[in-house]
Parts: structure tokens; C-alpha cells; sequence
């Protein structure tokens, strides 16, 4: 008997397993889950029981099913909203369960039901003590690949993106691609739990893998802790046992059993989210091994470590005007329903040289930077850096083409620690993708580690190394603009759209800041800032474009414009 209900709590564990990657490292909530786990049912039902098929076979055909339906349902659904995503996977989950029961071919209403007899590795499964082990063997293998997914560069993507999709991408992550890849790989988990439950119960029927095997599943992950595993395999075991405690230990009648069971899966959720949201077992940071600075792989040409060599004097620097031109923007314009937020800029950044967008609240300054890293598409117009057309790029291949930005609001992926926040803007960390993650060999974590001590020298590079371990919720103001420099830095991108830097930092961290950026223009890297502190302007900038109503209307040096009588009394009077 208890054996039996073993059997089940540890195939939930495992449902949670999967589900918690998915919704806890990646942060994509999806009830259709449960949903897939009963098509992973009803085909390994289908072909085992009533095909005859090898069951094992059956099981990998259920994983291919379902991962395949799960592409095909991420390619709908993860294009919306977070929001709509929770309505859209529900509405996902009732067609699939309501379309399954419609097949008479595979029992209609009351499901596939009277599977028995089904083998594996020679073994008759017939009794519970028979189907302990491969649901235990199961849910090791779940956790074994979740662990490495989420405990890894690849996991840090998915955090990333839980904690902000756009920042993630403008370190050069292609997140879609991210979050179809969890969905699908999550999908075909749980096509392979399902395929093994429904072996278990011996049927695969619609009532099975509802809504409330949904919620089950999601008590599961909440109670036992966003993004930690082990949670969710306790949290899975203790809530599966509540029913047959209650039966078994207290002799409550079966069927008030299960609804007390419902009643106290939503007070513990209720009581968790109230005192201990995180969920019983907390997320940990990943552990990562940062080599001491001796073993310290070389510095990129551009990186921090080149600071060592002597760096040219600012006398010998090429004047603005004979630097070579790395970007160009020309007729870029871009309306928001009545609002033309850009008209028809044309903007030029030369090689190591500082240029400075100012100009009111709502000029456009931020858009022009929205437009020229394609988190804007323009309606008209064209970007080139050195040469190559960026209009139409996805923004993740923007940053990796070599235009990077940090963000007027910083954007630091809160939960993360500093040294996560740097090294996912590194590129070409391999441990980033599946196939890398899984081929034998130790290539991956040495590259990590080469990705943690490059992240750790830009960490260094503006004053942040101490922090690194620190989670970015808990930085100052001026020290998480730093770190998002250091993260602007740490893609490597020649061109960097720094907005508004130093605005609201304090005086301390306003002079550090420009230091760090004096230093990385003098490197030979070419930076456009937004800003309103002309101060910061007048000591950094070699050209400097002052944008109204989405115009830029005037360019030259600083003291050319505020020496224009009509900016002064537009806009620089009021400084
Ligand atoms: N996604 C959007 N949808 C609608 N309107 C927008 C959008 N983005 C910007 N705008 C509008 O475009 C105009 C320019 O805004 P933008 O943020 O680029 O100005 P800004 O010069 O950066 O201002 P600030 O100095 O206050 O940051 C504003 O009127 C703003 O409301």
C-alpha cells in the first residue's frame, strides 16, 4: 500500500522537477504541463497497451511527441506577454486534454484504461514494489538534467531572462531562442513522467491530468522553493503523502481525504506565499569557481588587463574629426501611435572618441538608443557599424555585432549576484548551450571559469570586485551603475550607448564613473552617452547633439551649443 503511494509522489516529485525549471529558473509559468504530461500518457498508453509496442520504445516516443508539441506550442504562446502566457498555456492545456478525449480511438471520455502487463528491461511491472524503481530511476534522471541545465551558464540565461528579458537580450542573449528551448525541453520531461504515470495507474484518462494536477504540481514548486530542485522533490513527496496520511494514519474516508488534501494544498500555498514567499528551501547562487589571478587567462585586447600597458595621453589622441567613423545612423524615424518620437536623425560615432546626446525630458534620446540597438525597429531609416547594416538585426546579434547599451533605469537582473550580472554579458561562454553542456569532457567548466575571471577583471576594472558575490537588490545606486557598466564592458562591444551614467549617482561615484569612462574612450573604444549633467558632458564628451521634439537639432563641441542663444534659452538656461 504505502509503496504504492510512493510510487506516485516520487512521479510527482519528478513533475515538479521538470515544472521548476521551467518556472522557477526561467520564469515562464505554464499550465499546460500538466497537460503534456497526459499526452506523454495516452501515447505511451496508446502504443504499449494497446499497440503492443515495447514499452520503452513508447516512452521515447511519448518524449518526442511532446517535445515536439512543445516547440510548436512555445512558438504561440512565449511571443506574448508573461501574463498572458499563464491564460494562454490554460486555454493550450483544456484543447489538449479536450481533444484527447474526443478520440474514441483512444477511449473517448473515459480515457485508455486497463493498461497492464507493460515490460521493461525484461521485468513484468504488475506490482507497486515493481514500478519503485524505474519511478525512482525516473525522477534521478529529471533531476540529474534539470540540475545541469539550471546549475549552469546555460541556468544563468534562463535567471537572467526570469529577472528581465530585455536586459538578458541586450547582453547579447537570444532569448526567445532560450525560452522555446526550456519550454520544449520541459515539455518532453514531463511527456516521459506522464508516460510512466499513466504505466503506473494502469490508464491514461482526461480527468487525470487536469486543472488540479496542474495545481498540485504548482503547490509542489512553491512550497519547495523557486529554482531549487531538492524543494520541489520534498515538497512533492511530503504533499503527495498528505492523502494517504490522512486515510491510512487518521482513518478520514477516502473521498474527504482528497478534498482536505485540495483544502490544505491551498493553505499551505496560501501560508508560504504569506511568510516565506521564496518557498521552504531558498535558491542558492551557483557555485562558481573563480581561479586565482595567477592561473587568470589573458585579458582580451580590450580588456581590463590592457589598462596596464601605457595608455595614450590624451594629447596624443586623434582629433574627433579625423577619427574613423564606426557608426552611422541616417533618417531614422520612429512614431508611437501620435507621438513621433524620432525624425529623421542622421548621427555619426567616431572611433575613441565620446559623443554626447542632451536635450529635455521626452526629446528622444533614449528611443535614438532604443532604435540604434534594435530594441526599436525605426519606421524609416538605416544603422551601419563599420559598414554593416543593423536595422532588421535581432538585438542579441546587435551585441554581439559590437553595439552595446546600459539602460537609463540600469536594469541589473536583481536576484543575480554581480559576478552573474557580468559574466552573462561574456560571449561565447560554451556551458551557454545544450549540446555543450552535455558532451563529454571538461571543456565547459574550464570556459566557465575563464568567463568568471574575465567578468571578475571588469568587476575589478570599475571598482566592484568586492561585490561580486553580493546579489544586484542589494547595491547602491551608484555602485549598480558601475556594475552595469562593467556588464556594458564585459560583451566586448566596441561601441558602447552609455544612458544617462551618472545621473543620480553621488558625487564619489560620479567622479569613479568618469574615470572608467575616460579610461575605456582612451582603450580605443568608441561611447555615445546620454546626458543631462552638463558638467559630466563638458568633461567627457568630443562632439556633443542636442535633440528636440526627436530632432537633433545643433552638434559641435559643448561650448558651441550652450553658446547658441536660442538652445540657451530653450534648454541650457535652465541647467
Ligand atoms: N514605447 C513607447 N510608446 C509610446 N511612446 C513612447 C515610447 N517610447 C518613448 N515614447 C515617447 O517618445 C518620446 C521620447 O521619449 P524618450 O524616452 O526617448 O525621451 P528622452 O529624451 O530619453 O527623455 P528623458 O530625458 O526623460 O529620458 C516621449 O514623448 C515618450 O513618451
Amino acid at each position: 500500500m504505502w509503496i504504492n503511494y510512493l510510487d506516485q509522489a516520487l512521479l510527482l516529485a519528478a513533475l515538479a522537477v521538470s515544472v521548476n525549471l521551467l518556472v522557477g529558473y526561467a520564469g515562464q509559468v505554464s499550465v499546460a504541463h500538466a497537460a503534456f504530461a497526459g499526452v506523454g500518457g495516452y501515447t505511451a498508453c496508446f502504443l504499449a497497451g494497446l499497440h503492443g509496442w515495447p514499452y520503452l520504445a513508447s516512452l521515447a516516443v511519448a518524449v518526442l511527441v511532446t517535445t515536439v508539441l512543445g516547440v510548436l506550442i512555445g512558438l504561440i504562446a512565449l511571443g506574448l506577454a508573461e501574463e498572458f502566457l499563464i491564460l494562454m498555456t490554460l486555454a493550450f492545456s483544456l484543447g489538449i486534454i479536450g481533444v484527447l478525449a474526443t478520440f474514441d480511438a483512444l477511449g473517448g471520455v473515459t480515457g485508455i484504461t486497463g493498461v497492464d502487463g507493460l515490460r521493461l528491461f525484461g521485468r513484468t511491472l504488475d506490482t507497486p514494489a515493481d514500478w519503485l524503481i524505474p519511478s525512482a530511476v525516473v525522477l534521478a534522471l529529471v533531476f540529474a538534467v534539470c540540475r545541469r541545465l539550471g546549475e549552469s551558464p546555460y541556468g544563468q540565461v534562463l535567471k537572467g531572462i526570469r529577472e528581465d528579458a530585455v536586459a538578458t537580450r541586450a547582453l547579447g542573449k537570444n532569448t526567445f531562442g532560450y525560452k522555446i528551448g526550456i519550454f520544449a525541453i520541459t515539455s518532453g520531461l514531463t511527456g516521459l513522467v506522464g508516460g510512466l504515470y499513466s504505466g503506473w495507474l494502469g490508464q491514461a484518462t482526461p480527468s487525470a491530468y487536469g486543472f488540479p494536477l496542474a495545481m498540485a504540481v504548482f503547490a509542489m514548486v512553491i512550497v519547495g522553493g523557486n529554482a531549487n530542485l531538492a524543494g520541489s522533490i520534498a515538497a512533492g513527496v511530503v504533499l503527495t503523502m498528505i492523502e494517504p496520511v490522512l486515510r491510512q494514519v487518521l482513518a478520514v474516508q477516502s473521498t474527504q481525504a482528497a478534498l482536505v488534501q485540495v483544502v490544505l494544498y491551498g493553505v499551505l500555498l496560501l501560508l508560504v506565499m504569506l511568510v516565506r514567499p521564496q518557498g521552504l528551501f531558498r535558491e542558492r547562487p551557483r557555485k562558481i569557481a573563480v581561479p586565482a589571478a595567477p592561473e587568470a587567462p589573458a585579458a582580451p585586447a580590450s580588456g581590463p588587463r590592457a589598462r596596464t600597458s601605457p595608455r595614450p595621453r590624451p594629447a596624443d589622441r586623434t582629433p574627433y574629426a579625423e577619427a574613423d567613423i564606426v557608426l552611422r545612423a541616417e533618417g531614422l524615424s520612429k512614431r508611437f501611435g501620435g507621438i513621433t518620437a524620432a525624425k529623421n536623425i542622421d548621427l555619426e560615432l567616431r572611433r575613441g572618441t565620446v559623443t554626447a546626446l542632451v536635450g529635455p525630458n521626452g526629446a528622444g534620446k533614449t528611443t535614438a538608443f532604443d532604435l540604434l540597438t534594435g530594441t526599436v525597429v525605426p519606421d524609416t531609416g538605416s544603422v551601419t557599424l563599420n559598414g554593416s547594416e543593423l536595422v532588421g538585426m535581432r538585438p542579441d546579434l546587435i551585441v554581439r555585432a559590437g553595439l552595446a547599451r546600459t539602460f537609463q533605469d540600469v536594469r541589473l537582473l536583481n536576484r543575480l549576484t554581480c559576478l552573474e550580472n557580468v559574466m552573462l554579458a561574456v560571449p561565447g561562454n560554451p556551458g551557454e548551450r545544450i549540446g555543450r553542456l552535455f558532451a563529454p569532457g571538461r571543456g565547459v567548466s574550464r570556459a566557465d571559469r575563464e568567463a568568471a575571471a574575465e567578468a571578475m577583471r571588469w568587476l575589478e576594472f570599475v571598482g566592484m570586485a568586492g561585490q561580486a558575490a553580493t546579489p544586484a537588490d542589494a547595491l547602491s545606486y551608484g555602485q549598480s551603475k558601475l556594475v552595469s557598466l562593467a556588464r556594458a564592458l564585459a560583451t566586448r562591444a566596441d561601441v558602447l550607448l552609455l544612458d544617462e551614467p551618472a545621473s543620480g549617482v553621488d558625487a564619489a561615484w560620479v567622479e569613479t564613473m568618469l574615470a572608467m569612462v575616460a579610461a575605456v574612450r582612451d582603450e580605443g573604444r568608441t561611447v555615445c552617452l546620454v546626458e543631462h549633467d552638463l558638467d559630466v558632458v563638458r568633461r567627457l564628451s568630443d562632439h556633443t547633439c542636442f535633440m528636440e521634439l526627436g530632432e537633433i537639432t545643433a552638434s559641435g563641441t559643448l561650448d558651441e551649443l550652450t553658446g547658441s542663444a536660442r538652445l540657451a534659452e530653450a534648454y541650457f538656461g535652465a541647467q
